[in-house]
């Protein structure tokens, strides 16, 4: 199948690894995925490690992500970061809304949006996640809750292509049970949908939709294959350089 979507890998390092590890990580990757052309790739590690690994990617096609951050550009915030410092630490893009911060650390749909506003307005494309716990998903409820995490997250922004969707069911996350490729297509293609209804077809068209949930090398070629899955959010195996190189180089050859 030939998909006008540009594959596109993103490594959440989540909070895992220091200085040195990062350092290592980089050494083994980047070799191994130095053409750039036919797949993007994102490395988003924790923001101690942000400026240190974007040194190494100077002269490579992969490109910086944080996250996380807070919407204003600076102030009284302690302990938050803002879009202005992860833009000047070299990030291109940054991930919002991740359930672990929605359910562990109370972020709302309402502060997500604040975030994807303030990303957009600060030139970093914002990486949204969605997706339903495993209690909504067996009461069939995890296209009610994709739509209005969606929309709640997307209230009051202008269409535009500078976005990436996550759908990562919560209960898929770190736990060794993928979704079924066809499962996560069938969010995928509604969450597309959705975007045509709200902006226009032209531009949801465009907009890369990624699967993130126990992604690896044994099954991304499964979810590549699939017509709305343009690429993958990968926590556990983006740990390793081995690993995150062959989910790469599987995502482009699916
Ligand atoms: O949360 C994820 C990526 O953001 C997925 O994590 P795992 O790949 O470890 O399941």
């Amino acid at each position: 199948m030939v998909k006008i979507r540009k594959p596109f890998l993103i490594a959440n390092w989540k909070m895992h690894k220091t200085l040195g590890e990062a350092e290592s990580f980089c050494r083994d990757f980047l070799p191994r995925v130095k053409d750039g052309g036919r797949v993007d790739i994102a490395i988003c590690p924790p923001f101690t490690c942000l400026f240190h690994v974007k040194s190494f990617l100077a002269s490579s096609p992969v490109k910086l992500g944080a996250q996380n951050m807070f919407w204003e550009e600076k102030g009284a915030y302690t302990g938050e970061v803002s879009p202005v410092m992860l833009v000047d630490a070299g990030c291109e893009l940054v991930i919002i809304g991740h359930s672990e911060r929605r359910i562990i650390l109370g972020e709302t749909d309402a502060m997500i949006n604040c975030k994807v506003k303030a990303a957009l307005q600060y030139g970093l494309l914002p990486v949204l996640c969605v997706g339903e716990t495993l209690k909504e998903r067996q009461e069939k409820k995890a296209k009610e809750v994709v739509r209005k995490q969606l929309q709640e997250a997307l209230e009051g922004v202008e269409k535009t292509e500078n976005l990436v969707i996550a759908y990562e069911p919560v209960w898929a996350i770190g736990s060794g049970l993928n979704a079924s490729p066809e499962d996560a297509e069938e969010i995928a293609s509604f969450i597309r949908g959705l975007l045509a209804d709200w902006w226009d077809r032209e531009i949801s068209s465009r907009l890369r939709i990624l699967y993130g949930g126990s992604v690896k090398p044994e099954n991304i070629s499964l979810f590549m294959q699939k017509e709305n899955i343009d690429g993958a959010l990968v926590g556990g195996a983006s740990l390793d350089p081995y690993s995150f190189a062959e989910i790469v180089r599987l995502s482009v050859y699916a």
